[in-house]
């Protein structure tokens, strides 16, 4: 597990400087996505924000001639000329407000649409790369929080910063046509516009940047939260909930985190609206000072008060588009920091599960392969405990080896290596003679059929619970039927209102729940839709199976396994001695090995253990 990630020391100004720079280079990927996304809408909201760019000044500037025109008209005595020169711009005015709101709807709709594809997109290659990442990655909090930033802003962060980049084009633009139309008035105008702006932008970067920081610090946090909700609100939980009367205890500790969540952003917000008030004020001076100076120029009649409208309209909007590009860059930053935590999980190297060698190897196909695994040591990633230690073992074709162990000695890791989940730390492991590195990873894990400890109880229907075990046979009926058979899952399915096509599960509508045993059932049926798989694992397959289908599912196992190799954990000895051969774990090393005869007469562990259970049962 990944150390915590450190709490809020506020960075340099250089170090943010460095980091602004760096993120704005998310801009280039960030764009090639949005274009990957629609080509077609892009090229649109392009046109569109250009459009949007030069009406304001056009519409000013109109503004500015019908006032004029009026003043004219009204000092000739209303003549006609005039009058219906400035109905004419009225008109035309009218006509480029119109223009306005269509191109501003328009620009809506193209921003709703790019939403939904540049998300969807997204989605799916978050998606991808959740497939592509190995066992570890999921067993790694940091990584997972990188998955969980990653999705939680996949609908929102990219579109936001490419449409900022928009609008900053955009309010450029807008901003250039004001400009040659204030400078005419005064040059001064321009530099009052641009220094009391000047302030807003900094005040937005370092928000944005703490709002950033919160959020990303926060990730262990927010998981936690959820899963706190989790507890409270999923199914299998609610009987321990009531039993144990956890409500108000998780509830409160939900309560403590949110409040912690709260005055943070309590904290931001307040902070935010201070900035802003102070801002607008120094704005508000800024515009009502070059309004008086203005308006004096008007009354003296050194400009016109069509010049006077003009100017105002202009230079109050100009000062909003100012604003408006620094709080986009702003906003941009604290988007661009998000899209490289985006950009950071799809870069997570993977690949390890790649072959050593090309071509891979690949040990002929059938029940001849053996399994040797060669002075194993293996420790997860970043512990400094091994979780198994020089394991040497060697399993012949057809034979069948039974693990056993306390909790924690090591039985499901071992399994996990020998599916290549992980990579042994030392030694090596042979699979028909060929090292499993050296194997294409999907064809090493295609000759196993497996039943896990933790199986899944896929909410679909049975048949596809048992089907999914072989994917190209999902639709081969009479397969599943022999698959339920042989896991026994038969008798249980026949009772279901539906056989085989009840959907199962309570997540969605008429789904019929199962008992733990059942479900188990079904588990074992999906292992054996590998018809032809060459290495059949159980991992504590019948711990909720009742001793008589227990009995039952080990002759068909026995059977079925014939001339493969059988791996099973279990803490029943009465199914644990069936095997050929009992690998002892304790502290992930292998303790004792031998058949049952043999490990009895040892009278070492295993007797002792054994012999435990026996009395027990007896007595
Ligand atoms: N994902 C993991 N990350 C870090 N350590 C792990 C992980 N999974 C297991 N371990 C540790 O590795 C050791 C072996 O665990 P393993 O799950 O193989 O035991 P086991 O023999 O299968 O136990 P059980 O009978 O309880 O299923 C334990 O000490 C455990 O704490």
């Amino acid at each position: 597990m990944a150390p915590p990630l450190p709490s809020a020391p506020p960075p340099s100004l250089k170090s943010r400087l460095k980091n602004a720079g760096s993120l704005f280079r998310q801009l280039p990927g960030t764009f090639r996505l949005f274009w990957q996304a629609s080509p077609k809408l892009a090229v649109v909201l392009g046109v569109l924000t250009l459009v949007a760019a030069v009406l304001p000044a056009a519409i000013a500037y109109v503004g500015k001639l019908i006032v004029d025109g009026v003043v004219a008209a009204s000092k000739e005595g209303g003549a006609e000329v005039l009058r219906s020169r400035v109905l004419g711009l009225v008109g035309l005015e009218f006509g480029l407000m119109l223009g306005s709101a269509l191109v501003d709807r328009s620009l809506a709709l193209t921003r709703e649409l790019l939403r939904a594809n540049l998300g969807n997109l997204l989605n799916e290659r978050i998606l991808h790369k959740a497939l592509e990442l190995e066992l570890r990655h999921f067993e790694d909090s940091d990584t997972y929080d990188k998955m969980q930033n990653a999705r939680r802003e996949a609908n929102s962060r990219p579109l936001s910063l490419v449409m900022q980049a928009f609008t900053i084009v955009r309010n450029l633009v807008t901003l250039s046509t004001y400009a040659v139309l204030l400078v005419a008035l005064s040059p001064w105008s321009v530099v009052v516009l641009v220094a009391a702006s000047i302030p807003a932008f900094i005040a937005e970067a370092r928000l944005a940047a703490a709002g950033f920081r919160l959020y990303s610090w926060r990730a262990p946090e927010g998981r936690k939260l959820n899963y706190l909700e989790w507890i409270l609100t999923r199914d299998n939980h609610v009987k321990e909930v009531k039993l144990f009367g956890l409500g108000p205890l998780v509830l409160g500790r939900y309560r403590t985190l949110f409040q912690k969540f709260f005055s943070e952003d309590r904290a931001l917000a307040l902070k935010r609206m201070g900035w802003g008030l102070g801002l607008g004020i120094l704005s508000l001076g800024a515009f009502y000072g070059c309004y008086a100076f203005v308006a004096n120029r008007a009354a003296t009649g050194t400009i016109t008060v069509g010049d006077m409208v003009l100017y105002l309209s202009v230079f109050r909007q100009g000062q909003a588009a100012f604003q408006g590009i620094l709080t986009s860059i702003g906003s941009m930053y604290e988007d661009a920091l998000f899209m490289s935590n985006l950009f950071a999980y799809l870069e997570i190297p993977t690949g390890s599960e790649q072959p050593r060698v090309l071509p891979a190897k690949s040990p002929p196909r059938g029940p001849g392969n053996a399994i040797e695994l060669r002075d194993v040591s293996f420790r997860y990633p970043g512990k400094e405990a091994w979780a198994l230690r020089n394991v040497t073992l060697k399993l012949q074709p057809g034979e069948k080896l039974a693990l056993v162990g306390e909790n924690g000695a090591g039985k499901s890791t071992l399994v996990k290596l020998l599916l290549r989940l992980y990579e042994p730390t030392e030694g090596s492991i042979l699979y028909g003679g060929v090292d499993i590195r050296d194997m294409d990873v999907a064809d090493l894990r295609s000759r196993f059929g497996a039943v896990f400890q933790d199986f899944v109880r896929y909410q679909f229907s049975v048949a596809e619970n048992i089907g999914l075990g072989h994917v190209p046979a999902l639709e081969d009926r009479n397969r599943i039927v022999r698959a339920a058979d042989l896991g026994g899952a038969s008798p249980v399915i026949t009772a279901l209102p539906q056989q085989y096509d009840t959907m199962l599960g309570g997540w969605f509508e008429k789904g019929q729940e199962l008992s733990a045993g059942q479900w188990q059932k079904l588990a074992v049926a999906r292992a054996f839709m590998r018809e032809d798989a060459e290495v059949l694992i159980l991992d504590e397959p019948t711990a909720s199976i009742d001793a008589e289908a227990e009995h039952a599912l080990f002759e068909r196992f026995q059977a079925l396994a014939a001339d493969r190799i059988a791996i099973v954990i279990s803490h029943r000895f009465s199914t644990v001695r069936m095997a050929d051969q009992i690998a002892v774990l304790h502290n992930g090393q292998v303790e004792e090995l031998g058949s049952h005869d043999a490990l009895m007469a040892k009278d070492g562990r295993y007797a002792h253990l054994f012999n435990l259970q026996a009395r027990g049962y007896r007595d």
